[in-house]
């Protein structure tokens, strides 16, 4: 290697270049056009040669006119001696060349290429063909920023970085340095905290003036959306650096940005779009096999995701004769990365975790034998070929053979998942992109990614700004849309997304049948409609999960691509420690937790599917959702052989010797075998109602939710097929016909809000069962009078009179209404659960089953005698809060009347009216006592004496 020899100013002579300040001079511009066909001088032999560049020529021209050029800029010439005598490259990529020269002559530049695409070199080589300045770089992470100082070192290249790593000593050599009129460093790095702190501008201030502060750059640009208005919110102030200094122009280089995303970033960081040099590099890579495996999470879904992953990882590695084959599985929780990673272990893959939560050297290690896995194995030393990770891992990393990303769960948007995948097969050869998706994990993401943007729209609305766009709920729909279709090819949906414009003829060239569709769609098509499991048992799944998978390290969830502290959270320099800055890290961790678990979900959920608006599929996908609950079925259909159709050679560069990319695919995943799934698949146990002193929790009344979802939807709902019937269930006998009105009331409700999912249902605990508790209610008039913790109404909150007398005045009508109807609501869904009926059983069945038992006859007359008993506490009416009476406003009283009247034929059996029990007919009446007592009279007594008529 040539050492690099630059020819550097006499230092000696201090602070110099006024006279570049009182005379610029600038040298004759050279134009800079992003033709549309690309470089001229890139290099046929990588795979960006064909370059799509979106600005017009006449805007590109206007480049020429920037007030920013130097007397002694450097030359093309330049760019080229170093890029081969500093870097040792021979040919550029993509459009490399383009952008290192429009660099050196001051345009501002955006530069969106793919992951692996060199896109470091083409700020490095600039700013070490300067003739003298700076480049700052700011990056997102301290491990990025170490990756590249090292190679750069490597090379001899005088750079710093400036982090919460560097020692007092060296940070003073480097703002020295910086003040000393001429740098030696070429490259300095910095965070976007250590940017904007006040002691770095001072720092910048000096080097400005004397004229060595050659270009910011922006590396991984994207995070600027992504981060900029909660996470990291100095990425949000990278803005004023372009008003601190206006004439220093600025780089912004990322893998991954859809048009709103370059939007933000352009925004964001004060480029004048009219003045911008913007290179786009195709965004497909041609060389990766794309893949959505779907499956059911009521098939038991880790099991089958393990041992499928299993199955895939072994025969790579047999396929590649046992050697070294790394890989990648993305993981959304850290939980999930340790045991997966254990589990593999326990099979004799080299595997490792690696996550935030893992102690500093440990996770360094695991990273480090994961990119040596190769050198480790000659020399026999511990490597991990299979990194099991969350997505802190893998930003920056380097490692061209990557053989295999798999996503365990559903990425959080689209952008994550092409950066993540991006990480595989950088080499060119031909490598596998897995991802594992549900319907259950679906619903899942998008609660996290909704509720987290809208916490973002929410500080967006505060401090101003570019609106947060990647992770946006719509890059998740694009992401499920993506996922679930079943017709397009999955490069060019990739392409799409990111705004590339792939027309009829140009699709052929696009994928060699290295994606799942292209391969064999009818055998996608089938694996999608079994997959996704009928919606709404998967919403439940969604709903109730258990709160660990919720507990995603926030910062994992925000990619920061690395597990290493940056300094927004960890770096505080003593000026900003004086002035007490907060922790925007930690705040929003704290903050992303308390939104990631909270429950109250399903109520906007429902609404969004009676409206029609909650689709699991693309528009034009034929998916029958209302499948059963049912085994996992084996798929019996092998992959087909690809014939004719093998990529180019100069891509993938295959020997004869080499598997041809169509014996890259697999037979299709081990299924679990049908005792598996059976035994897999039983329902949840029944949940205790009366018998037991508890109601269900929360999470276990959600189970049987999605029976009421069903209200509105287009496709009907399938019946569970009686064998998949929990064995508890009651066996078939006759409609009673008059059940089915309270079930539609309940149904056009919305789901239980405050009131339902806390106070009530903890209120009603003790006294379910009156049989046990006869005295419950002369408990109840001793307990906390005057006690209750909040008022109700518009009152404001303090002490409630719970007279009964009194608090009718105090409580509206409608919401007395409203709370009956959902606390009816609450005791049936009780009870269907305590027979453990589930989403697939559809209403009619269940409700048939139900009519003709003397068993769920009698349930229901105590579920009825509990609402009476309840609706007659004072405890009911004081348990409810301000908040939980305002979420009933609107008024129900029709539903309320249809209620009555529905209660006034209670309990009804086959070929009878009424039934002759007295404890029924206390019921009943206890009923009308107590909702007629909340309705005009006159109404209520008509309706009622109507229903005894009849
Ligand atoms: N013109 C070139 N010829 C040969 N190798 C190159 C060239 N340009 C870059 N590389 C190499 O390609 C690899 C990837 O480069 P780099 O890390 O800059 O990619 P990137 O586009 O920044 O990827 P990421 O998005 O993952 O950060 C590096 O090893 C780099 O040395």
């Amino acid at each position: 290697m040539q050492p690099f020899k630059r020819p550097r100013p006499n230092t000696a002579a201090g602070p110099r270049p006024l006279e570049f300040a009182s005379n610029p001079a600038p040298r004759a511009p050279q134009a800079v056009v992003a033709s549309s066909k690309g470089s001229s001088t890139a290099s046929t032999t990588d795979t960006w040669s064909s370059i799509r560049a979106p600005s017009s020529e006449g805007q590109n021209k206007r480049l020429l006119e920037l007030p920013r050029f130097r007397k002694d800029q450097s030359t093309d010439e330049d760019v080229g001696w170093v890029f081969r005598n500093v870097f040792n490259k021979t040919d550029y990529k993509g459009r490399q060349k383009d952008i290192m020269e429009a660099s050196l002559k001051g345009a501002d530049i955006l530069v969106i290429a793919p992951t692996g695409m060199g896109k470091s070199l083409c700020f490095q080589v600039p700013a070490v063909a300067e003739r003298h300045g700076l480049t700052l770089v700011v990056s997102p992470l301290l491990s990025l920023m170490q990756d590249q100082i090292a190679a750069l070192k490597r090379l001899e290249i005088p750079c710093a970085m400036l982090s919460s790593k560097t020692s007092p000593e060296e940070q003073k050599e480097i703002l020295n340095d910086m003040e000393s009129g001429h740098p030696k460093n070429r490259l300095l790095y910095i965070t976007p905290e250590r940017l904007s702190s006040a002691p770095f501008r001072k720092k910048l201030r000096i080097l400005h003036k004397q004229q060595e502060l050659n270009r910011l750059v922006v590396d991984e640009a994207h995070c600027i959306s992504e981060w900029g208005h909660d996470f990291r919110p100095e990425y949000s102030k990278l803005g004023e650096f372009r008003g601190d200094f206006p004439k220093v122009p600025i780089m912004a280089l990322t893998a991954s940005a859809t048009p709103k995303v370059q939007e933000d970033i352009t925004s964001e960081l004060a480029m004048d779009p009219d003045l911008l040099f913007k290179v786009i590099h195709p965004f497909n890579r041609p060389n990766l096999f794309y893949e959505i495996r779907h499956f059911s999470e009521s098939n038991d879904g880790s099991h089958y995701r393990q041992d499928d992953i299993l199955s895939f990882i072994t025969r790579l590695v047999a396929r590649g004769g046992n050697r070294p084959t790394a890989g990648i599985i993305y993981c959304r929780a850290k939980k999930t990365c340790d045991e997966l990673s254990a589990w593999l272990r326990g099979k004799g893959v080299f595997a490792a975790p690696y996550h935030r939560g893992l102690k500093d050297f440990e996770a360094d290690e695991n990273q480090r034998r994961w990119v040596e896995n190769d050198d480790l194995a000659d020399s026999g030393k511990p490597r991990v070929d299979c990194i099991v990770a969350t997505i802190a891992f893998g930003m920056g990393i380097d490692k061209s053979n990557c053989r295999y990303v798999i996503h365990y769960d559903v990425p959080k948007s689209f952008e994550g998942y092409y950066q993540e995948t991006g990480r595989a097969g950088r080499d060119g050869h031909v490598a596998r992109c897995i991802m594992y998706y549900s319907a259950e994990d679906k619903l899942r993401i998008k609660e996290l990614v909704r509720k987290s943007h809208s916490s973002r729209e929410r500080k967006y609305d505060r401090i101003g700004g570019a609106v947060p766009s990647q992770r946006a709920p719509e890059s998740i729909d694009a992401l499920t849309h993506y996922a679930e279709d079943v017709k397009t090819c999955r490069h060019i949906l990739i392409c799409r997304y990111f705004g590339e414009k792939v027309t009829q003829s140009d699709a052929a060239s696009y994928c060699t049948r290295l994606c799942d569709i292209c391969r064999d769609p009818a055998k996608v098509r089938k694996r999608r409609d079994e997959g996704l499991v009928e919606l709404d048992f998967a919403a439940t799944q969604a709903v109730n999960h258990d709160v660990d998978e919720y507990d995603v390290d926030p910062d994992d969830f925000y990619e920061t691509g690395a597990r290493d502290e940056f300094e927004g959270s960890q770096e505080e320099s003593e000026e900003e420690e004086e002035e007490g800055e907060e922790q925007p890290a930690r705040k929003c961790r704290e903050g992303f937790r308390t939104a990631a678990v909270e429950r109250d979900r399903a109520q906007e959920k429902l609404s969004r599917i009676s409206e029609g608006s909650y689709s699991s599929s693309p528009p034009d996908a034929e998916v029958e959702y209302a499948v059963p609950l049912k085994g996992g079925e084996e798929d019996e259909t092998e992959p087909q052989p690809a014939v004719g159709m093998s990529p180019p050679r100069s891509l993938l560069e295959l020997s004869d010797d080499d598997p041809r990319p169509d014996e890259m695919d697999f037979p299709s995943p081990a299924q679990p075998s049908r005792s598996d799934s059976k035994r897999r698949k039983s329902p949840p146990p029944p949940q205790p109602v009366f018998e037991e002193v508890s109601l269900p929790s929360d999470e276990e009344d959600e189970e049987v939710l999605p029976h009421w979802r069903d209200v509105g939807r287009t496709e009907p709902a399938k019946s569970a097929p009686k064998e998949n019937r929990p064995p508890s269930a009651p066996s078939a006998p006759k409609v009673a016909t008059k059940i089915v009105p309270i079930v539609q009331v309940a149904q056009k409700l919305p789901l239980l809000g405050a009131v339902g999912q806390g106070q009530l249902g903890a209120f009603t605990t003790p006294f379910t069962d009156p049989t046990r508790n006869p005295k419950y209610k002369a408990n109840l008039s001793l307990k906390n009078p005057g006690e209750a913790a909040s008022s109700v109404g518009d009152e404001p909150p303090g002490k409630f009179d719970v007279n009964p007398s009194n608090y009718e005045k105090k409580i509206p009508v409608a919401l007395r209404n409203e709370a009956v109807v959902h606390l009816v609501k609450y005791l049936q869904r009780a009870f269907l659960s305590k027979h453990g009926f589930r989403s697939s059983d559809s209403e009619e069945e269940v409700w048939k089953d139900l009519g003709a038992k003397q068993a769920d006859h009698e349930m229901r007359r105590k579920i009825l005698l509990a609402t009476a008993i309840e609706l007659e506490s004072d405890l009911f009416w004081t348990s409810l809060t301000p908040i939980g009476f305002r979420q009933f406003l609107a008024p129900r009283t029709e539903a309320v009347k249809k209620l009555i009247v529905y209660d006034g034929k209670l309990p009804t059996v086959e070929g009878e009216q009424r039934t002759s029990d007295p404890a029924v007919e206390e019921v009943v009446k206890a009923l009308k006592r107590a909702v007629g007592s909340t309705l005009p009279r006159k109404k209520v007594k008509r309706k009622i004496v109507d229903s005894d008529e009849e």
